[in-house]
């Protein structure tokens, strides 16, 4: 079939298989770039390794220091008439590029939050690695399915206490609109914790110290933004931002119990960039098109492969083994660039001036438009979109 991109919102329910598997070409092709991380990790698990910043987590830790990887993603597989979500070609491509290279990628789709996944992990590491000597935990999700009763559990981009008015982009329309959001209640900011909250990182990491399957020295990272003053009251201040405090507890209490081994637990604080999902955050998209522009102006401008392969070269894994520069919540801080006063400044004097007129001309919304649509495999160079492809890939990862 002839695929083109067919846009409902904040997703594109088609995605382009050659596309997404350019899009995992191009990532690895930056980490090998950039040559060997020499004192990186060996046997990594990464959970939520499909897209974003664990699919980059990934394929720095498979094509920067030559690890064995075990990915956990819930993707949909493709069929005859209907292509798979784009997760699941990128999960394709990252097996078949690893396994060409010689390197051991094995996969588990199914719902992370499960307690399913924990065992089929374990039992995966027990009979092919050992032990794993790193665990990313990338999960973006709106719900959570609780292990225990079965609950299902739904989180909100809401703030808390007042409703949030700010200008915003309709991204259907591309017209600067006023967004309006009212605030989330005491249940809703609850149950964001529950679902992004830290404590399904703990399940996974005391499952997995318990099951003696991590290295004593096993270092573990979980993903969170904070942003500044300007996206505050939708994130940081708001549910989600509860949830990422909690993950910033998670992590003191994981922390504790990996450093007497030499392991450690840390948040990592990364920088905002397009993924599926930061483009369902309202008012992220206008934010995104401005701080791109004034980022790059800047010389600063870094996707997910870039964030994470800085934060694998400069921070967890130097070659002088050094330590990682941590804030005084033992967090590191990938999100430094961003926040720099002059990105931030030049973001706030930006924001009132942004017209429907002038969009596309004071930011970088065009930007921001090509890399949505490259997250579902559109737009990349090289990929001939009028040639007949099918929607079937060879790629058969471990179904739960
Ligand atoms: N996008 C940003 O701008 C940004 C900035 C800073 C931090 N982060 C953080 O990075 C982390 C990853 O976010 P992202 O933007 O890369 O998201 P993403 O949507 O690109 O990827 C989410 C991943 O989680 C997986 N997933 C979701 N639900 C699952 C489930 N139930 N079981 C198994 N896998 C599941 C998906 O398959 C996918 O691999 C999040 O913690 C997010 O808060 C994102």
């Amino acid at each position: 079939m002839i695929i083109t991109p067919k846009i409902r919102g904040f997703i594109c329910t088609t995605t382009h298989p050659t596309g997404c598997e350019a899009n995992v070409a191009e990532q690895i092709a930056y980490t090998k770039a950039q040559g060997k991380v020499t004192n990186g990790p060996k046997r990594v698990l990464v959970i939520g390794s499909s897209s974003g910043y664990g699919l980059s987590s990934r394929i720095a830790a498979a094509f920067g220091s030559d690890a064995a990887t075990i990915g956990v993603f819930f993707e949909k597989p493709a069929n005859e008439k209907k292509t798979g979500t784009a997760g699941w070609y990128n999960a394709a491509a990252f097996e078949k590029f690893a396994h060409e290279a010689g390197l051991y990628a094995k996969s588990i789709n199914g719902d992370a939050f499960s307690n399913e996944a924990r065992d089929k992990v374990i039992e995966l590491i027990k009979a092919d690695l050992g032990t794993i000597d790193m665990v990313v935990y990338s999960l973006a999700s709106p719900v959570r399915k609780l292990p225990t009763t079965g609950e299902v559990v739904r989180s909100s981009l809401k703030p808390i206490g007042e409703p949030y008015r700010s200008t915003a982009i309709d991204t259907n329309k591309d017209v600067i609109i006023e967004a309006s959001i009212e605030p989330a209640t005491e249940q809703e900011v609850a149950d964001t914790i529950t679902v992004m909250g830290g404590e399904d990182w703990e399940l996974w990491i005391n499952a997995l110290n318990d099951a003696g399957v991590l290295t004593p020295n096993c270092k573990t990272v979980a993903y969170s933004y904070i942003g500044t003053d300007i996206t505050w009251p939708i994130y940081w201040h708001g549910a989600l931002g509860k949830a990422k405090e909690d993950l910033d507890r998670a992590a003191q209490a994981l922390n504790a119990k990996l450093q007497a081994g030499g392991g450690s637990a840390n948040v990592a604080v990364l920088k905002s960039v397009v993924t599926q999902a930061s483009s369902a955050i309202p008012v992220m998209p206008l934010y995104l098109a401005m701080v791109f522009k004034i980022m790059r102006a800047q010389g600063l401008h870094e996707g997910c492969m870039q964030q994470i392969d800085r934060m694998f070269r400069t921070q967890l894994f130097q070659d002088d083994g050094a330590a990682p520069t941590l804030d005084d919540q033992n967090r590191l801080r990938l999100d430094d660039w961003e926040l720099r006063e002059s990105v931030q400044q030049a973001c706030r004097e930006l924001w009132p001036q942004v017209t429907t007129e002038n969009l596309f001309d004071v930011t970088d919304y065009q930007l921001y438009k090509d890399e949505f649509l490259k997250l579902f495999g559109f737009g990349l160079e090289g990929v001939d979109y009028a040639a007949d492809v099918s929607p079937l890939v060879e790629f058969s990862p471990i179904e739960l």
